[in-house]
């Protein structure tokens, strides 16, 4: 199936949040500002951002076996996007797949992320099983399933939370379900972060963003958007459970990972 033009969406408006001077101690928030240029500020801002959602059907389809369901002996996958904002990945699993193959659950803590999330995904895909919760990922409890997306979610999460929640993913996930986790990360020798941290910042440049709309989001993603180093991620898999997880993606200090159950 081929992905339609989602027409019924608000027109994308452009990132300019930090185009100009703001109090040094704003921090960032999924707010509905951002909402209203989300599609644009993540594209211009996620190196690899398309390329990493383009895989998701691709895995979706090697790793997601169909499982019976209640009663009436519908047989579908189900997949869990967590920390979904407007449900982008969601979104391309939905023009992947067939309608009754798949179970969606996309969740996210921030309202206005899953108000538009519900619309634009019920507008697009109208037919598809995608339920769209307002929850903190830390509090739900995840039901038996096949693959798990976190998507630059966990990177937002206090790390003495990270643990618990991939715990719950990892107990979740059926055998030969998989985990993809996407994350900016750090490096840990200083000269190579410094080096991809720049390089980070021409690619912003590149992208059309200024030195003030640059700095004005470090400042306010301090303390909000918490790396850890590739290693680190790699180890709190193995903490969990997972027995085998790979690097299947960089660029620059983005990385995804996919990890086997
Ligand atoms: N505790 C939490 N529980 C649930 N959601 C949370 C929590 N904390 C933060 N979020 C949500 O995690 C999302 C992170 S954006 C994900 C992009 C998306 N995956 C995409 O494929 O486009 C990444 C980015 O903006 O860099 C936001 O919508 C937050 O509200
Ligand atoms: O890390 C950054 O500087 C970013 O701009 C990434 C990002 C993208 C979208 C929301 C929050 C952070």
């Amino acid at each position: 199936m081929s992905q339609p033009t989602p027409d019924t969406a608000p027109a994308i408006q452009h990132d300019t949040l930090f185009t100009t001077p703001l109090d040094k101690a704003a921090r960032f928030s999924f707010d509905e500002q951002v909402v209203a240029c989300f599609p644009d500020m993540i594209r211009r801002s996620v190196p690899g951002y398309g390329q990493v959602l383009a895989m998701l059907p691709i895995f979706a389809r090697r790793h997601c076996k169909y499982r019976q369901q209640g009663d009436s002996g519908q047989r579908v996958s189900r997949i869990y996007d967590l920390g979904c904002s407007l449900g982008a990945a969601s979104m391309t699993l939905a023009g992947e797949f067939d309608p009754q193959d798949l179970q969606i659950k996309a969740i996210d803590i921030s309202p206005a992320m899953t108000s538009e999330a519900t619309t634009l995904l019920s507008d697009n895909y109208p037919e598809h099983d995608i339920e769209v919760i307002t929850a903190d990922i830390r509090d739900v409890e995840l039901e038996p399933c096949d693959m798990v997306i976190l998507n630059l979610t966990l990177q937002f999460l206090p790390a003495a939370d990270r643990v618990a929640v991939l715990e719950k993913i990892y107990a979740a996930l059926s055998e030969g379900g998989i985990l993809v986790l996407t994350e900016k990360t750090h490096a840990f020798d200083e000269q190579y972060d410094a080096w991809l941290v720049e390089r980070y910042y021409d690619f912003k440049r590149a992208n059309g963003y200024t030195e003030m709309e640059i700095s004005g989001k470090r400042n306010a993603l301090e303390n909000v958007l918490i790396t850890d180093t590739l290693d680190e991620h790699h180890a709190r898999l193995d903490q969990v459970g997972f027995k085998r997880h790979l690097t299947w993606f960089q660029f620059l200090n983005f990385v995804s990972i996919v990890a086997f159950k």
